[in-house]
């Protein structure tokens, strides 16, 4: 038996872990994006630099360059309960120190905790999610998560309009809101460990719960199949081109070189997470129905480098590449995290994606500093708006390099060296 069969009762449970999963990662990724929409009060009324500000955010990518990884190994080592637990609290330490701060070394040691659990907190809730849901329904059950998650994101980016009450008192209280969510963050943690320690002494009446060793993550690393080579490249890539333009660079490039509004350049951003909020859960449904998993993954990454062609190119509506990015965006990390799972073996599942991860930080954080150079470089601004064409040829590249590694990935997983990628979930069963 494994933990992950049983009947009605173990199906009821699950539908519980992916809600409080999905609470987690909601409140965890608010606390995440934050920081932006309080960047002007900090600016207004700390009078702190560009900067400052930036670095409350580097700061929570910069550890995990090397902490995801050492996170992965841990939740092979330890289990995913007790990662979850540990960095749960970690965020929320974090979370609270973030809000005290009205003194700047505090608020950057709060932001630095928060990093030091972030990644392998998100990364234990896939591990988790990975251990109770069958192969027929996992796209959708990560696919959902990660749907709240950009609801949070979402909440957070919105939250002066409908939070704006707080943001009146200054920018602690919108980061009290925010530490408070990690909270509840660990609490459903706290609820997912009660549900998880029943679920177990069900599934290993033992208690043998088996771990994952050093060595097997070692020996695991070696031998990870090109398809998840492949797969790991397509996740950098992507990452390093659909975060920094979202999170860092979007509203300034929607204002200065298309000439709209802080708001309305705030909703343009904003329609990419939204959309993703609908559109991800149902491609989660058609990869566990029809499969295609490559050829999903391949179509959603080619419209990355299509949407920054069509900005770098044409004088078309901004709002044609936003939606081809919110499309791109729901498509990809709907399919990507369970077909990584499929590729590799269980026990060092916890270190493989805390390899993503980290390469995924590492590509974060030097597509931010590359971007920012090239801007500065070309002078990119509102009296130079085609400044900006260096860094959209730039993410263009990056994202195009992205759809390259999944059409590598597509023709692989066709061929006899392949895992079932295309079978639909319930055929793939015999395959992991
Ligand atoms: N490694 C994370 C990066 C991230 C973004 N927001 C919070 N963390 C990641 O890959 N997340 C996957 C995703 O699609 O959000």
């Amino acid at each position: 038996m494994t933990a992950s069969s049983g009947g009605t009762a173990a199906a009821a449970r699950r539908w519980w872990m992916l809600m409080l999963f999905s609470l987690a990662i909601a409140g965890n990724y608010y606390a995440y994006d934050s920081i932006a929409p309080v960047a002007d009060l900090l600016r207004r009324w700390a009078c702190w630099s560009q900067d400052r500000i930036g670095l409350l955010n580097a700061v929570v990518s910069l550890p995990n360059i090397v902490v995801a990884l050492a996170g992965g190994l841990l939740i092979d080592r330890q289990g995913v309960t007790r990662v979850l637990l540990g960095t749960a609290a970690l965020c929320f330490i974090g979370g609270v120190l973030t809000a005290m701060g009205s003194a700047y070394p505090v608020m950057v040691a709060g932001r630095l905790f928060f990093g030091l659990g972030q990644e392998t907190l998100l990364i234990a809730l896939l591990g988790g999610l990975a251990r109770w849901f069958p192969a027929d329904q996992m796209a959708f059950a990560m696919a959902s998560f990660f749907s709240l998650a950009r609801v949070g994101s979402s909440l957070a980016d919105l939250s002066p309009v409908w939070a704006h009450g707080l943001y009146a008192w200054g920018w602690q209280a919108p980061l009290w809101l925010a530490a408070a969510l990690t909270g509840v963050s660990l609490l459903a943690v706290c609820a997912y460990a009660w549900l998880d320690r029943r679920a177990m002494a069900v599934a290993y009446p033992g208690g043998n719960v088996p771990h994952g060793t050093v060595r097997d993550a070692w020996v695991g690393l070696k031998e990870f199949d090109l398809s998840f080579w492949y797969i790991l490249a397509l996740n950098v890539l992507f990452a390093s081109a659909v975060f920094p333009f979202r999170s860092t660079f979007a509203i300034a490039y929607f204002q200065d070189a298309r000439g709209l509004t802080l708001a309305d350049a705030g909703r343009i951003n904003s329609l990419v997470f939204l959309a993703a909020i609908f559109v991800t859960p149902l491609c989660g449904m058609v990869a566990d129905r029809f499969g295609h998993r490559t050829l999903l993954m391949a179509f959603g990454a080619g419209l990355m480098p299509l949407a920054f062609l069509i900005l770098g190119i044409t004088g078309w509506s901004p709002w044609i590449s936003a939606v081809l990015m919110g499309v791109s965006f729901s498509i990809v990390p709907a399919v990507i995290w369970p077909s990584t799972v499929r590729l590799v073996d269980r026990r060092v599942l916890g270190t493989a994606l805390g390899l993503v991860n980290v390469l995924q930080n590492a590509g974060l954080t030097l597509a931010n500093l590359l971007i920012g150079r090239i801007n500065t470089a070309w002078g990119a601004g509102p009296d130079n708006p085609s400044g900006y064409d260096g860094m959209l040829a730039f993410l263009g590249l990056v994202s195009f390099l992205g759809f390259l590694s999944a059409a590598l990935l597509w023709q692989r997983e066709r061929g006899p060296n392949g895992h079932g990628l295309a079978l639909p979930g319930a055929a793939s069963h015999g395959q992991e």
